[in-house]
């Protein structure tokens, strides 16, 4: 009778206890596979890596300051670093370009929007490409980008993703967002299958904050610390990411199971250094 009392307390707090065995860590290039779209995403006992081959796009989301966009930092300079010649970057910076705005002039950046209507058109060139590529697709027969000898692929990152919530944002500009839930919705309904991969971050975690076809087609999910349990729902679909301690890099990445993770830490000077090692590299290899 005591085992029966006691056990369900037991296991309702596992998940809660604090994961000490996970420690703060540097991002490194160590960790990259050259020409994979293997990513690092943190470390659990090892380094986890996230296959965007697999799983083609990613929901993001976690209250600010634990770490959303330091993590979104670490998986560019990993696709930029890992794949030069093979990526493609479309980014939205809702921050007002901010934290990505210095990475425009990088070859494989095509363009920073930093605000709603430059996102807009940001997702109509990206909307084109995609309608174009499943025309040659059609006429070639292909199925999927994995079947082809395709080896670029298109990311379009955004961070702070509810500013395109027609729900969040003021009358006069609600048919923009409205137009961009649109744009967003099919690059992840159909554009996985041709080689384009959506990262979709937001610190807002309403239902309004991501639209419903991102969600629904997106199975990888990575939630940093969520105030209460309906924000863990938006994100990850169940409870937990509230429960996470308040550490600025700690997260849960869900696939079919969930993973405690720590995120690695990636500064802006850091990625120049890499950046600048791997121009070095390229010069000396000419
Ligand atoms: N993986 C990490 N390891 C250690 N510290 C981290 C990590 N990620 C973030 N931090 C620390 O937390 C701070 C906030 O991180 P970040 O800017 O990514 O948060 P955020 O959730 O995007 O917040 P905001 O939306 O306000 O920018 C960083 O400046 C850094 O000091």
């Amino acid at each position: 009778m005591l085992e029966w009392l006691i056990l369900p307390t037991v296991i309702a707090g596992a998940a809660m206890l604090p994961n000490k065995k996970l420690e703060s860590w540097e991002y490194h290039t160590k960790h990259l596979y050259y020409h994979s779209w293997l990513v690092p995403i943190g470390k659990k006992r090892r380094v986890m890596y996230h296959n965007f081959e697999h799983y083609p796009h990613m929901l993001v989301g976690g209250t600010t300051r634990f770490g959303k966009t330091v993590f979104l930092k670490s998986l560019f300079a990993s696709l930029i670093l890992a794949n030069p010649d093979r990526v493609r970057l479309y980014i939205i910076d809702l921050k007002g370009g901010l934290e990505f705005g210095e990475y425009e002039s990088l070859p494989q950046v095509l363009q920073v929007a930093d605000d709603l209507i430059s996102a807009c058109q940001l997702l109509d060139t990206v909307y084109k490409e995609i309608k174009e590529q499943q025309g040659r697709f059609r006429e070639k027969g292909y199925k999927n980008i994995s079947d082809t000898n395709i080896r670029k692929r298109t990311f379009i990152m955004v961070d702070e993703g509810a500013e395109l919530s027609p729900k969040l944002v003021s009358k006069e500009k609600k048919k923009y967002a409205e137009l961009a839930q649109i744009y967003l919705g099919e690059i992840a309904r159909i554009g996985g299958g041709l080689g384009f991969r959506l990262i979709f971050a937001t610190q807002i975690p309403y239902r309004e904050a991501v639209p419903g076809q991102v969600k629904m087609n997106i199975v990888a999910r990575v939630s940093f610390k969520i105030a209460d349990q309906i924000g863990s729902r938006v994100i990850l679909d169940e409870k937990g990411a509230e429960e996470l301690e308040p550490i600025a890099g700690r997260a849960i990445y869900k696939l079919a199971e969930k993973h405690e993770i720590q995120c690695p830490y990636i500064t802006d000077q850091m990625i120049g250094g890499f950046l600048h090692e791997q121009n070095r590299k390229n010069t000396d290899a000419d």
